[in-house]
């Protein structure tokens, strides 16, 4: 049963919708009533999904953020650029946030022997334009206790995850795992020959 109290997020809190097939990609729209920071995606999302880590960008009262990856080359900003800054220049995925009213635009690595360089972060719900692909599962689901959940609460929320279709993990998908670990497997490999 859901918890009143509790939002997963916004996007999923009445059910999931669907994304289209072939979808033709959309602007991103920060929260500034003006002059806001636009961001044009070419293409659909990829790997859509809950996380409930303590750097990606929730929106107020939920839970979890939901994010997704696009080709960084398919990411233009188009408007307010200089609205942007990063929030941590130290982490791993560099987020590109609004100065003013904070949503982080896109996410970007640029470490070339990370994983998943190549791909960007962003938030489709900042979209005008429905249609993106639906959040498929969560992750870093009890990382939600760093930021203030109570660990008795955690059965609750996964079973809501599950309830939404939304099977819960403590790291990323099996499939997300699987790429990373192989792609370390390459470069040890890779290291070994040379
Ligand atoms: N318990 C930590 C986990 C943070 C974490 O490792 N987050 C992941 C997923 S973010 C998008 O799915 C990650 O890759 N982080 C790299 C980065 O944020 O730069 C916490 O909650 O903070
Ligand atoms: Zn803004
Ligand atoms: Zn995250």
């Amino acid at each position: 049963m859901q918890n009143a109290t509790l939002s997963i997020h916004p996007a999923v809190d009445n059910g999931i919708t669907k994304g289209e097939q072939n979808y033709a990609g959309g602007r991103l729209v920060c929260k500034c009533t003006s002059d806001p920071v636009v961001v044009e995606i070419k293409g659909d999302s990829a790997h859509n999904h809950l996380c409930g880590c303590t750097k990606c960008w929730k929106p107020s009262g939920a839970t979890f953020a939901m994010v997704a990856v696009v080709p960084r080359d398919n990411v233009t900003v188009t408007a307010n650029a200089d609205k942007l800054q990063v929030v941590d220049t130290s982490a791993t995925i560099q987020r590109h946030a609004c100065k003013v009213c904070g949503v982080h635009m896109y996410g970007r690595i640029e470490n070339k022997n990370h994983p998943f360089y190549g791909l960007d972060f962003i938030h489709t719900e900042l979209s005008p334009q429905k249609g993106w692909s639906e959040p498929k599962f969560a992750a870093f689901v009890s990382s939600v206790i760093e930021s203030g959940v109570d660990p008795a609460q955690m059965p609750q929320i996964r079973a809501r995850l599950r309830e939404l279709g939304l099977e819960p993990y403590d790291c990323l998908s099996p499939e997300l795992m699987d790429l990373i670990a192989a792609h370390t497997a390459k470069a040890k490999q890779a290291a070994v020959a040379a």
